[in-house]
């Protein structure tokens, strides 16, 4: 008699081959990469939401992709599959590593997997629940975020001119306790509009209570006064839908998925998630990753690099409970960074200095960081371009990058001077926008010319990081445009600008936290203020005319 065998024999025959696989993996997936127990506890543990905590080049973006590859190879059955952060260089440099994996590459056909930015993957499922058509979105770089922002602002400024304006309608229409300081210009509506999308506050009620953490204290906003910014809100909406074929602003991604969350059936969802970068994501990306996800969601991030602006919400109360035991992992062995150069970067007084407390290993000794002080601009670069060629004469398979933090570039870095030095000198150099196509490790004498907030979770053997000077570190700008203001309360002011430099200091600590062997910090004009927090121990300075 011939034995039928069902499909749920063959299924446990594939979980059970799985689960004698898994206790043979010896996670050889990427080249140079022996784990630390630590790292194997994460990969091989199951939760159905776990963080993976830990500073700067620690290992948590290499510990989430063993996890990811693990799960692909460890289930048997076809599952959908989603590895996603915000930024778009940091999935276009996950992309060039998963690549490399040749056991990556033999398996990842078995299941459905979309290795993709968080704008990407909220574009493709509107589309699919037909809530938008439009043509497909351009790469989330900064310069895009940028762009957005501008465009939101212009918008904006012209709803607001009429709302202020003594001789218009919509004034006259506004309760006297409703109306608006002067104050509250364009730019601090476009931010508070962007701080309600992002916290999910839209309905006026609770936006008309909440209390607004992470907003400006110095321009006071009363209660009555929110229902004019409302209007505001309503009246922008509608813009943007009337006037702008129903353009969305990047924050309004994730409140579409939540508005059309009762279509969002169970084939659209993922089985496993995992977030790199969490830190990165705004309240209501993270909220909809929870609802997208059936099985289990793997985040990882270091909340010292956050960079975007607080929040009311703590994780657990947008859906990830990490307080539980083995769910909140800390690694703390630094894998990418010499002591040298961490403990400058350590030396960073920001969060209070909660940083400082973490526990540290190091696997690299290296250079102390250079400081380098030049005689002006074009000097600074003469400086950047030599040094790049002493690497490159000393050994070509080393990269770099440049990291500058001119706004302007950031929208439109074609027209760089630096950007142009640099090409002038030397063949490989990409930017922000063609990094993914350009940048290549398998070739020579690769330079990456970025903003610091582009740089985020890469890593290059040498980080040149110019500009290092009291225009840009902080940005002038931005304590200028608060100092604009003259009905500020003086204590209120000084959080505000507090705030800021706890948050530039954020970027500094990111962008100094890239360099696997060598940091130079050059400037010209006058130092950072920042550099104060530095011991005159912890780094060389040199004088270039
Ligand atoms: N066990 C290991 N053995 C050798 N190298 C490792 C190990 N773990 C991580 N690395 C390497 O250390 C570097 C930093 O790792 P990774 O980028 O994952 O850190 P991270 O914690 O995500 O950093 P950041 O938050 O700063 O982006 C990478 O080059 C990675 O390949």
């Amino acid at each position: 008699m011939s034995e039928i065998i069902s499909k749920n024999d063959l299924i446990s025959f594939f979980s059970n081959i799985a689960e004698i696989w898994q206790h043979h993996i010896d996670y050889n997936f990427f080249k140079d990469i022996e784990l630390s127990p630590d790292q194997i506890k994460i990969i091989d543990h199951d939760e159905d939401q776990m963080l993976i905590n830990g500073y700067a080049g620690t290992g948590k973006s290499i510990t989430l992709l063993y996890k990811f590859i693990n799960t692909i190879l460890r289930e048997a059955e076809s599952k959908k599959i989603l590895y996603i952060s915000y930024n778009y260089t940091l999935i276009a440099d996950t992309i060039k590593k998963l690549n490399d994996s040749e056991i990556y590459m033999k398996n990842k056909h078995r299941h459905e997997i979309d290795v993709t930015t968080y704008h990407e993957m909220a574009y493709k499922l509107l589309r699919k629940l037909e809530v938008i058509d439009g043509k497909k979105k351009s790469k989330l770089t900064q310069e895009e975020i940028i762009r957005n922002d501008q465009d939101a602002l212009r918008r904006i400024g012209v709803i607001v001119d009429k709302y202020k304006n003594p001789q218009s309608e919509e004034y006259e229409k506004i309760p006297k306790d409703e109306k608006l300081y002067s104050t509250h210009d364009a730019r601090f509506i476009k931010d508070e509009i962007k701080w309600m999308k992002e916290n999910g506050f839209v309905d006026k009620p609770e936006y008309i209570e909440v209390e607004r953490k992470g907003r400006s204290r110095s321009i006071r906003l009363t209660k009555k006064q929110r229902n004019t910014i409302y209007k505001i809100f309503e009246v922008y909406n509608k813009m943007l839908k009337e006037q702008f074929h129903n353009h969305m602003d990047l924050e309004d991604y994730a409140l579409e998925i939540i508005r059309n969350k009762k279509w969002i059936k169970d084939d659209l969802k993922y089985d496993y998630v995992f977030v790199d970068e969490v830190q990165d994501l705004q309240p209501m990306q993270i909220k909809t990753l929870v609802m997208l996800t059936k099985k289990s969601l793997i985040i990882s991030g270091d909340p010292r690099q956050t960079i975007h602006r607080r929040s009311p919400y703590s994780y657990e109360k947008l859906g990830i409970n990490i307080t539980e035991r083995g769910r909140n992992r800390v690694l703390n062995k630094n894998y990418r960074c010499s002591a040298q150069t961490m403990r400058l970067a350590n030396s960073l007084n920001f969060d209070n200095g909660e940083h400082k407390l973490d526990k540290r290993n190091f696997v690299r000794e290296g250079d102390k960081p250079l400081i380098v002080k030049c005689e002006n601009a074009n000097k600074e670069m003469e400086f950047v371009i030599n040094k790049i060629k002493e690497i490159f004469d000393e050994n070509p398979n080393e990269t770099v990058a440049v990291i500058h933090r001119e706004e302007s570039e950031i929208s439109n870095s074609r027209y760089s001077d630096r950007l142009k030095a640099l090409k002038g000198h030397f063949l490989n150099v990409s930017d922000s926008k063609n990094y993914s196509s350009k940048f290549n490790t398998n070739k020579t004498k690769q330079i990456l010319y970025t903003s610091a907030y582009d740089i985020k979770g890469l890593e290059f053997d040498h980080t040149f990081l110019i500009q290092f000077n009291d225009e840009h570190y902080p940005q002038k700008y931005q304590i200028e445009e608060l100092l604009k203001n003259q009905e500020m309360d003086e204590s209120m002011l000084k959080e505000d600008i507090d705030e800021i430099k706890n948050i530039e200091k954020k970027l500094l600590y990111v962008a100094m936290t890239r360099a696997k062997k060598n940091l130079y910090m050059t400037y010209s004009g006058n130092i950072s203020e920042f550099s104060n927090d530095f011991e005159s121990q912890d780094y060389e300075t040199q004088i270039y005319k």
